[in-house]
């Protein structure tokens, strides 16, 4: 099949209690594309609707499977489509060992490399040590990791994670989201990851579907969709945007790292990552300052220069937001409409944007 660059998925759906999906949104093949929104805002209907379990009037493009178009009156069954789809519970089964687990999924997969796909799996989720246990012998993030490496086993061409982490307590989350940022990386293949966590938001989307109430609020990447003043997507009712570097320096007198973000450094407390670590930062607008000259003996220690691109009145008439680029990174400022009037800011000002690195944390 022809190799498309461009993932498209249309839904709808009205279901007898009222609920409405009305999306219809593109999508990239590679990374993942994490599904945001509140409680009842239709992110599992969605992914449900995209696997096959449950019917929408529409047209699933994902890669390069087509699944349903009902123009042309094609829909597969799920059991026809290739993906591997991890639920919030690990849902193995309890009467057999993790290895037994990955067997059995394989048996079933129509991949003609199942055995090297199951080793491959078993490497990037990191449980050969596990396999012989029992899932009552595993912890809920070992568990959640062999679930996902029996999706991965079944070699499918897209993934499908409904709030994989949702059942677990923060330090399993922290401790099994490396292992999605893994296999992210190496599978190149798309995934829709269901969630409405901003610690997973910030850590592994490249690209955000938002919805609200059934319908598509925003879309697009996660910077681009974070940056927007216009639209302005909060993350636990706070706007701001993510930065992705790598830990180039660590400070051990003052506990500081250095993290090279593209074209800038900034620095950051440390959380005991090495150099060379990937490090996702979430910046906060309120967080973020501007100046109109450089700002010399300050305490700040993120000072980088950068231009006006965007200026929004919030609806409280006091602050303004304020979408500054900074060699091609975007950042947030909520400044009062007083600040941005005795600043003379508008549009194509130069400036100098400053956060403090107690503002930012790393994970
Ligand atoms: N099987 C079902 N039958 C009828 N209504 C359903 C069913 N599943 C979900 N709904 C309703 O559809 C709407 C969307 O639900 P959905 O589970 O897709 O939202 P969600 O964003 O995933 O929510 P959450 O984050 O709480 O899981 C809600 O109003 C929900 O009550």
């Amino acid at each position: 099949m022809e190799s498309i660059s461009t993932s498209e998925v249309n839904l709808f759906l009205e279901r007898k209690g009222g609920f409405k999906l009305d999306c219809s949104v593109k999508f990239p093949t590679e990374g993942i594309t994490v599904v945001f929104g509140e409680s009842g805002s239709g992110k599992t209907t969605f992914l449900r609707c995209v696997a096959g379990l449950e019917r929408a009037h529409g047209y699933v493009h994902v890669g390069n499977e087509l699944w349903q178009d009902d123009k042309k009156n094609i829909f597969l069954p799920t059991w026809q489509r290739q993906l591997g789809y991890v639920f919030q519970e690990s849902s193995l089964f309890p009467h057999l060992s993790a290895l037994k687990n990955l067997e059995f999924a394989i048996k079933r997969s129509k991949s003609p490399n199942s055995k090297e796909r199951m080793e491959t799996a078993i490497e990037l989720l990191g449980i050969r040590t596990l396999l012989n246990r029992m899932p009552s012998q595993l912890s809920g993030g070992e568990r959640q990791r062999v679930a996902i490496a029996r999706a991965v086993a079944t070699d499918p061409h897209v993934m499908l994670f409904d709030e994989p982490l949702a059942s677990l307590d923060f330090a399993r989350k922290v401790e099994i989201l490396p292992w999605l940022v893994k296999l992210k990386e190496e599978l190149k293949i798309p995934m829709l990851y269901v969630t409405h966590s901003t610690n997973e938001v910030v850590k592994l989307a490249d690209h955000i579907i938002v919805l609200e109430k059934g319908l598509l609020k925003a879309s697009g990447s996660l910077q681009s969709v974070l940056s927007n003043v216009d639209l302005p997507v909060k993350l636990e009712g706070k706007l701001g945007v993510v930065l992705r570097g790598k830990v180039i320096n660590k400070d051990a007198r003052w506990n500081l790292l250095t993290v090279r973000i593209e074209k800038f450094d900034i620095t950051v407390p440390d959380g005991g990552e090495g150099v060379g670590d990937s490090v996702s930062l979430q910046v906060l607008a309120k967080d973020v300052s501007i100046a109109a000259a450089k700002p010399e003996s300050t305490s700040i220690l993120n000072i980088l220069p950068g231009i006006v691109t965007q200026i929004r009145q919030e609806d409280n008439h006091i602050d303004s937001l304020v979408q500054i680029d900074c060699n091609g990174q975007k950042f947030l400022s909520l400044v009062t409409n007083k600040s941005l009037n005795s600043l003379c800011l508008q549009e194509g000002s130069n400036v100098w944007v400053q956060f403090k690195s107690m503002s930012l944390s790393s994970q």
